[in-house]
């Protein structure tokens, strides 16, 4: 059985130019229960993980599986299995030959491919290109990639997405056995909904920082629940509630009884001989909770302390001529799923040279944690950098494309850049439907 290990992530940021994508983010995911990592679209959950993958370089703190960075893992694909992007799969290839690639490079046996391929149900298509699966079958590919080293951390970046109704309840059900199993499950979703029958533990990310960790059931305060109750013989439920000590105020049609589970409730009820025709949980929706912690509105002791008031206002900001790191998702590893040799010289390209297994790899040539140390303070521009892009040259070449056509006296000098992605917009429509290149079919 494989072992679960502790996921910690100790004050970990990472700065993009001018945006605090994650900010001093401290919390750790336990082996034995499934955590889900939550937070609103830009919050910095993927960038979270990308850190603990190693393929970002953390600006300062440390992102450690059982104690050690991913670079430092002896056998990567057999200590993490993860998948962040299920839509980078390459789509002239079939399924089984993608993770028959991978099992080759981490030395393990070709029968597990089809085994995984087996536990997450996609024995029927092994054999077909991914480019004809469903958003919900290449999630389960990333999936049977991520178990193909039978390892005992998963890292899960929106695995509920795309699937249909039957596909997450299949989701869940697998995850609470993979974690019953003693490993340790790390789930992220934007949406509490998603992953609520699923998670036994919760981080909750905001803005880069967390706002909550805990226990599904600490979300809220048991305080700010309420219990409704109601009998054909209110006297008698009366007498029973303040018999077991319950206060309880009047209402047109029963009583609520705040602060007392419905359990405490119902059993002063039952003591009493009372008959109830209602017994109802009042309370704080735990979506609405989430909303508040992740707006702000309420702050939950586990977050991380904000020093300052400006601090919070800060966390996304945009320094005027900072440079914005790009990374191209076909720079990524294949499948978006950390390369099973940890390259340290790269912060997303492979190193064909050292294979999977090699030894622990030193620091060197990973790009280098940055120091927050001098940097000037640029001007919050509060939830919207989006607003402050600044661009890059394709984004200024684009502008010079279009605005080729709009100016009169330009149109006889087209962009060179026209013709080239004619061409390349013709040879995607040769390949595979959603393909951007020819695909090989090994
Ligand atoms: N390579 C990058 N260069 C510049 N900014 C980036 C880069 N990657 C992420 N960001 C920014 O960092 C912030 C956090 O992004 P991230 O993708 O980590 O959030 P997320 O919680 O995973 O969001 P989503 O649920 O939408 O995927 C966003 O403001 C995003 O624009």
């Amino acid at each position: 059985m494989p072992d679960g290990q502790v996921i910690d992530f100790a004050g970990i940021t990472k700065r993009f130019g001018g945006i605090t994508a994650v900010d001093g983010f401290t919390a750790r995911a336990a082996p034995g229960v499934v955590t889900g990592f939550l937070g609103p679209n830009g919050a910095g959950k993927t960038t979270t993980l990308r850190m603990l993958l190693g393929l970002v370089a953390p600006t300062s703190g440390r992102a450690t599986i059982g104690g050690q960075r991913y670079a430092q893992l002896k056998h990567p694909l057999r200590t993490v299995g993860a998948t962040l992007e299920a839509s980078s799969f390459h789509p002239g290839r079939t399924g089984a030959a993608h993770l028959t690639i991978y099992a080759q490079a981490a030395g393990l046996a070709r029968t597990r491919v089809d085994e995984v391929l087996g536990l997450v149900g996609l024995a029927d298509a092994a054999g077909r290109k991914v480019g004809g699966y469903s958003l919900g079958m290449r999630q389960r590919l990333g999936l049977a990639y991520a178990l193909l080293g039978d390892p005992g951390v998963l890292v899960l970046d929106e695995p509920a997405n795309g699937l249909d109704p039957e596909g997450i309840r299949w989701m869940r059900g697998f995850l609470g056995q993979l974690a019953r199993e003693g490993r340790t499950v790390l789930v992220s979703s934007h949406l509490l909904a998603e992953v609520q029958q699923t998670v036994d533990a919760l981080l909750i990310i905001s803005r880069g920082r967390l706002v909550f960790q805990g226990a599904l059931n600490e979300l809220a305060d048991p305080g700010e629940y309420a219990t409704v109750v109601d009998s054909p013989d209110r006297a008698a439920l009366a007498a029973a509630l303040a018999e077991a000590g319950i206060g309880h105020d009047v209402l047109r049609s029963g009583f609520i009884a705040h602060g007392a589970g419905t359990a405490d409730v119902g059993a002063a009820a039952a003591a009493a001989g009372v008959a109830l025709s209602l017994l109802q949980r009042r309370g704080p929706a735990l979506e609405e909770v989430f909303l508040e912690l992740v707006d702000g509105i309420r702050v939950h002791e586990t977050a991380s302390p904000v020093s300052t008031p400006e601090a919070t206002s800060a966390v996304m900001h945009v320094a005027p001529d900072a440079e914005v790191e790009t990374e191209r998702a076909d720079d990524l590893p294949p499948a978006s799923t950390p390369d099973p040799d940890p390259d340290p010289d790269s912060d997303s390209d492979s190193d064909s040279d050292s294979g999977p297994g090699s030894g622990p790899d030193s620091d060197s040539g990973v790009e280098e944690p940055t120091s927050d140390a001098g940097e000037p303070e640029e001007p919050p521009v509060g939830d919207r950098p989006w607003e402050d892009y600044v661009k890059t040259d394709a984004d200024h070449e684009a502008d010079a494309f279009f605005a080729s056509y709009d100016d009169e006296a330009d149109s006889a000098q087209q962009p060179a850049t026209a013709p080239a992605d004619e061409e390349r917009r013709e040879a995607d429509e040769e390949a595979e439907p959603g393909s951007t290149e020819a695909g090989d079919d090994r």
